[in-house]
């Protein structure tokens, strides 16, 4: 083992005590489970706890992430902006498929996020433009309000002995369905 693999190894992983996943009582939507442990990261300090991790296909399939911020939640889906001219924004032209993944190390929670993405109009995405702390007032036509809405959506609360919890939702036929596991 190289020392740097020691080094890794040794870091502290999940912390000691952590929240349960209550399997009798999961919603039947699951962004309602999703807003809960939202509010509950927020609630935490834990800064930017609405980050996730982005990711498109490259033209090929090979897939690419990047660091966005969630914007909104609402009936249209998960919401991201960016300029309509960054690569991403390219690739979404592409194809519409995307991915979220989200993690909250204090509490070792993860969801993962998988849908089709659609571009909102532009009264969104300027409301989100101008509201942004550094801007002047001036509209940006470049800038874009994305939506993904989820057709899978995977939680797993981690647990000390490592018994990790999954609870994975899906939705068919516009209606969600939940079991325990992957
Ligand atoms: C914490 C964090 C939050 C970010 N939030 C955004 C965001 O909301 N929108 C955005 O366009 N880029 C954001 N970025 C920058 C992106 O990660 C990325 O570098 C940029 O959008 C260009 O990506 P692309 O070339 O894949 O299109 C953020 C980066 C970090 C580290």
């Amino acid at each position: 083992m190289s020392d740097l693999a020691a080094r890794l190894r040794a870091l502290p992983a999940f912390p000691d005590v952590m929240p349960e996943l209550d399997l009798a009582t999961l919603p039947m939507d699951p962004t309602e489970l999703f807003l809960t442990w939202l509010e509950e990261a927020i609630a935490s300090g834990t800064r930017q706890p609405h980050a996730m991790t982005f990711q498109t296909l490259l033209p090929g399939g090979a897939p690419v992430g990047r660091t966005l911020i969630l914007k909104d939640l609402d009936e249209t889906g998960f919401q991201i902006s960016t300029r309509n001219t960054s690569a991403k924004a390219h690739q979404l032209a592409e194809d519409p498929r995307a991915a979220m993944t989200f993690f909250w190390r204090e509490s070792g929670r993860q969801v993962q996020v998988t849908g089709v993405v659609t571009a909102l109009g532009e009264d969104v995405s300027q409301r989100d433009w101008l509201a942004r702390p550094t801007s002047d007032g001036t509209p940006n036509p470049d800038w874009q309000v994305y939506a993904v809405q989820p057709e899978r959506i995977e939680f797993m609360q981690a647990r000390a002995d490592r018994n990790h919890v999954y609870v994975s939702y899906r939705r068919e036929d516009g209606s969600w369905h939940h079991a325990q596991g992957r």
